[in-house]
């Protein structure tokens, strides 16, 4: 069996993911009495400091000056901690890295909108991120191959420098990059210095890369290269950007934080809801391994990635058997080897301890005290002696009915990531008509007419354009209203008859017009645009 070291990385800097988000929301920075004057439903209305001198907007739209995260120092950048990738580096970094401000479109948003129109934030805050994560760079001074077997772009996603990796006895480094066919990105984990001695070692990817399980990380091929100036072996896996491992995620020691003035530890303590899902979607991606001949071997707090909330891959498969190809075992011992690695894995996130089985009759108690006695009874049955009878199906007669709240909650899942579409299935719909209002209004000239936009059917477009976005109050101040942008763009989309009053710039003019005109007007114009071009 593969004796994998695993150092106490407390106080290794914590891998790829991201730090977790400040929300700087600005009503946080602006005060009571400017509070009291802030209109939640207007997404645009600013307490008069933000607004210039004469009531209007300033220059940078009545923006409240901390919105901007380009102005902030980088310490106070939403989500946003400099240091998390640079300390992988030995040489500072030559470049600045901008932020995204993940609350660029919703800061601002009536609360009436918030799950109506639009994505959660929380979601699209976490998918930001991730896309962020991917388009991440390493400095040149790295030295890293520029091309590999097809892979480019190579990102650690390990600290370089300082202690090396290793992963069994083997020195290992994992890095993202990108396919040069497909553009998408992928994990390659390398061991340094392997010797490849027969192409049969390989045969294990082949089984494993026809394995497709949600509880497993995908492989993808295996190579070996002398890019890194020696013989490595190189498995390449699926990417799942700012994934945390078990052991990131529930073991190591988290920083004290102040709680009620007081600087207070934090617990690690997972809850056992957790850990039942955690052992449910294990035995699952163990079964269907098992069930393909295979064997996991390697079932590890730091090899196991929670991808999501509360979703667990099992990775780094396939190595171990490509390193140990030349000792034959037989892959029902090693199976068996799978659920005690497993009954370990479960009292190491029980007492959140890497160690926990080197004192077994305390980690045992541990568990008892303060975890159901099924839980405890599988873990138990886990760790028992190896026998005909015991294997990962017997496992599922144990775990009974949580089969069932699990599914539950997989469906309650599907269910809120549906509910989260919805609200974005009209954005297109909406983009579309502003890309058709881009293209003509203002257009300088359009077949030798200079005046084209403003005239004709156009001069109508010109005037519905004021009226859903130019509208002012009695006081001469821009109303910017999403709700009423949203509303008019969906009426003139579906065409209704519901008339409306456009009036012209010098207020000397009128036109009652339908949407189902103004629409008929925009499809001819653009029409005559798209013919053209
Ligand atoms: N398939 C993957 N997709 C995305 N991130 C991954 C993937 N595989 C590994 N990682 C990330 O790469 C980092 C390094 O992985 P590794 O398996 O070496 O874990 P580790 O915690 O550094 O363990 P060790 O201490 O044994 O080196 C981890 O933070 C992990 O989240």
């Amino acid at each position: 069996m593969l004796n994998t070291s695993i150092s106490d990385s407390s106080s290794e800097p914590s891998s790829a993911s991201l730090p977790p988000l400040e929300h700087l929301s600005f009503q946080e920075a602006i005060d009571e009495h400017q509070l009291e004057q802030y209109d939640p439903y207007n997404p645009y209305s600013y307490p008069e400091s933000y607004a210039g001198h004469n009531g209007q907007s300033s220059e940078d739209d009545g923006q409240p000056p901390s919105a901007n995260p380009y102005d902030l120092h980088p310490d106070q950048m939403m989500g946003y901690d400099g240091t998390a990738m640079d300390m992988y580096y030995p040489t500072p970094m030559t470049f600045t890295r901008q932020p995204l401000n993940y609350h660029l479109y919703t800061l601002p948003r009536p609360e009436a909108l918030a799950h109506k129109y639009f994505i959660s934030d929380d979601i699209r805050e976490e998918l930001q991120k991730r896309s962020e994560t991917v388009h991440t760079t390493a400095p040149a001074s790295l030295g890293l191959p520029d091309e590999l077997q097809g892979y480019h772009s190579l990102v650690p996603l390990e600290p370089v420098g300082g202690e090396r990796r290793k992963f069994g006895n083997w020195y290992s480094m994992v890095y993202r990059a990108t396919s040069s066919n497909d553009g998408s990105t992928f994990v390659l984990r390398r061991i340094e210095n392997f010797r490849l001695m027969q192409q049969t070692a390989f045969s294990s990817i082949e089984a494993w890369s026809r394995l497709r399980h949600p509880n497993v990380i995908s492989v993808h091929e295996a190579f070996t290269t002398r890019a890194f100036n020696d013989s490595s072996l190189v498995v390449v896996y699926d990417d799942h950007p700012n994934a945390q491992t078990l052991y990131e995620a529930h073991i190591k020691p988290k920083a004290p934080q102040f709680q009620n003035g007081r600087l207070q530890a934090q617990s690690n303590r997972i809850a056992e809801r957790t850990v039942w899902s955690y052992v449910i979607q294990i035995a699952n991606a163990i079964k269907a391994v098992h069930d393909a001949g295979l064997a996991v071997r390697l079932i590890d707090p730091t090899k196991i990635l929670v991808t999501g909330k509360n979703r667990i891959r099992i990775g780094s498969c396939g190595v171990v058997d490509v390193l140990t190809h030349d000792v034959q075992t037989d892959v029902s011992f090693l199976q068996q080897d799978d659920l005690t690695m497993f009954g370990a894995l479960i009292f190491m996130l029980c007492c959140n301890n890497l160690a926990a089985m080197n004192n077994m009759q305390k980690a045992i108690d541990h568990l008892g005290r303060n975890y159901s006695a099924d839980l405890k009874s599988v873990a138990l049955f886990l760790i028992s002696k190896a026998g005909p009878h015991k294997n990962i199906g017997q496992l599922f007669d144990m775990i009974g009915s949580r089969l069932l709240t699990e599914l539950d909650e997989a469906q309650n899942a599907v269910d809120r990531l549906e509910g989260e579409l919805m609200t974005e299935l009209e954005n297109a719909r909406l983009v579309r008509l502003l890309c058709k209002f881009g293209f003509i209004n203002e257009r300088p000239e359009h077949n030798h007419e200079t005046r084209w936009s403003e005239t004709g059917d156009r001069y109508i477009i010109k005037l519905f354009r004021d009226y859903v976005f130019h509208q002012v109050d009695e006081m001469g101040r821009p109303v910017v209203n999403l709700t009423h942008v949203l509303a008019c763009l969906n009426k003139l989309d579906a065409g209704t008859d519901e008339k409306i009053m456009l009036v012209s710039r010098d207020e000397q003019s009128c036109l009652v017009v339908s949407y189902r005109e103004v629409k008929a007007c925009i499809d001819s114009a653009f029409r005559c645009v798209s013919l053209c071009g």
